[in-house]
């Protein structure tokens, strides 16, 4: 069965398929683009898993070629970039040629950021097959790169024309990646509304026993909230930075960790932790709630300390974020449930925040 959820954007609209399956059926949609030429952007991960289920789909359409990144947070830089581009222009990619992105967040990040410079801009389609990309990075057009000095620093917002997420590839992930999805699903929750919090917590063990039916209700429940907020704000001036929750947090600790050594969703679960001690000390959450956000974020398997991390440097990692301006950095905090702000913090409360979650003085 497949359902769909569309992202309202004017001309730049696109439904995102989300079922069983979907790869070996992808050839029916990506025809619908009709692209000159289809170039598989993967990495040496998913590539002997799926990359020839979706190539064979795709062949009857244009000629197919593909690009294979390494494997890792690590990779997700220019270089990884240039090889995209490389490949483009050696498979004679022109303007109406499509990039479908086969992997995880990392692969979708870099690959619709070669789409969105290609020629100044080509048409990508995203593949996830991580929970994490399914429920969440695929969706809403941020594409781009880390450097050194930070998470994200480069990059465009290009949308994709179609995202095509096969449940099925699942399968294959490891659980540690399947709770690390967890850490963006929760976001949502607490960006959502009650009932859908509360139905995540409710099915933590059935989300991390990847049970279908409550599977498909979450990743049908992100998509719709994630739609919504970037048709609303697609490119981030006002309610969409409410994605970010936890994500201040979160960028610092997968700096200063090195990339890689935390995964995305656990740094960013974590940092939902740490944003609602902040949102406690700012008097806007109870003890109660905060402690309902920590065990929703312990019994995803997610950590909810940092262990030893020098507190001035994630504060200056902070100041490098995006939201910061002048060197004043900004949270998304939350209020309850469904209700955020995002607003600078006096830097006593974040200093007791940073100490409470294990930071290292
Ligand atoms: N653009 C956005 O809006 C957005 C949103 C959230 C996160 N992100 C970015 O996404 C990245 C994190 O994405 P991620 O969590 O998918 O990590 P990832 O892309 O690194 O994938 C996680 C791991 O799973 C492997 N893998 C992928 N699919 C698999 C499958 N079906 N079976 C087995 N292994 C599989 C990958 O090779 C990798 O080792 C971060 O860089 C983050 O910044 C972007
Ligand atoms: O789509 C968004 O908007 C988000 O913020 C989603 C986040 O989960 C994601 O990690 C995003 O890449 C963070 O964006 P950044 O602008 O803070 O780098
Ligand atoms: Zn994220």
């Amino acid at each position: 069965m497949v359902k769909t959820t569309e992202v309202n954007l004017g001309a730049r609209s696109y439904p995102i398929l989300t079922g069983p399956g979907l790869l070996e059926q992808a050839g029916a949609w990506v025809g619908k683009l009709n692209p000159t030429r289809i170039v598989i952007v993967t990495n040496e991960t998913v590539q002997p898993l799926y990359l020839e289920r979706l190539a064979a789909s795709c062949r009857g359409i244009a000629p197919v070629s593909s690009v294979i990144l390494p494997d890792g947070e690590r990779f997700k830089n220019f270089s990884s970039v240039q090889k995209v581009l490389d490949g483009l222009a050696a498979a004679g990619a022109d303007r109406r040629s499509v990039i479908c992105a086969l992997g995880g967040g990392v692969v979708g990040d870099i690959a619709g950021f070669a789409a969105a410079i290609w020629m100044r801009g080509i048409r990508f389609v995203q593949f996830p097959t991580t929970l994490l990309a399914q429920v969440d990075s695929s969706v809403g057009g941020k594409t781009g790169v880390n450097l050194p000095a930070g998470k994200n620093l480069i990059g465009c917002f290009h949308q994709p024309s179609l995202v095509v997420a096969d449940t099925q590839t699942l399968e294959t992930l490891p659980a540690r990646e399947v709770s690390a999805g967890l850490g963006e699903i929760i976001k949502h929750g607490l960006l959502g509304d009650a009932a859908y919090f509360d139905m995540v917590f409710r099915n933590m063990a059935a989300i991390r026993r990847l049970d279908h039916e409550v599977l498909a209700e979450v990743i049908a429940g992100s998509c719709e909230l994630k739609a919504g907020i970037v048709s609303r704000d697609e490119k981030e001036s006002g309610i969409r930075a409410t994605l970010n929750l936890g994500h201040t947090f979160g960028h610092a600790i997968e700096k200063l960790a090195g990339f890689g050594t935390w995964l995305h969703g656990e740094a960013v679960g974590c940092g939902l932790v740490l944003a609602a001690d902040l949102s406690r000390r700012l008097g806007y959450l109870t003890p109660e709630e905060l402690g309902r956000v920590t065990e929703a974020v312990r019994s995803a398997g997610l950590p909810v300390r940092i262990e030893g991390l020098p507190l001035e440097a994630a504060i200056a990692c902070m100041k490098g974020d995006k939201k910061s301006a002048g060197g004043h950095i900004r949270f998304v905090v939350l209020h309850g449930i469904g209700r955020t702000t995002v607003e600078e913090a006096p830097m006593e409360l974040l200093r007791q925040t940073l100490l409470w979650g294990g930071y290292r003085p």
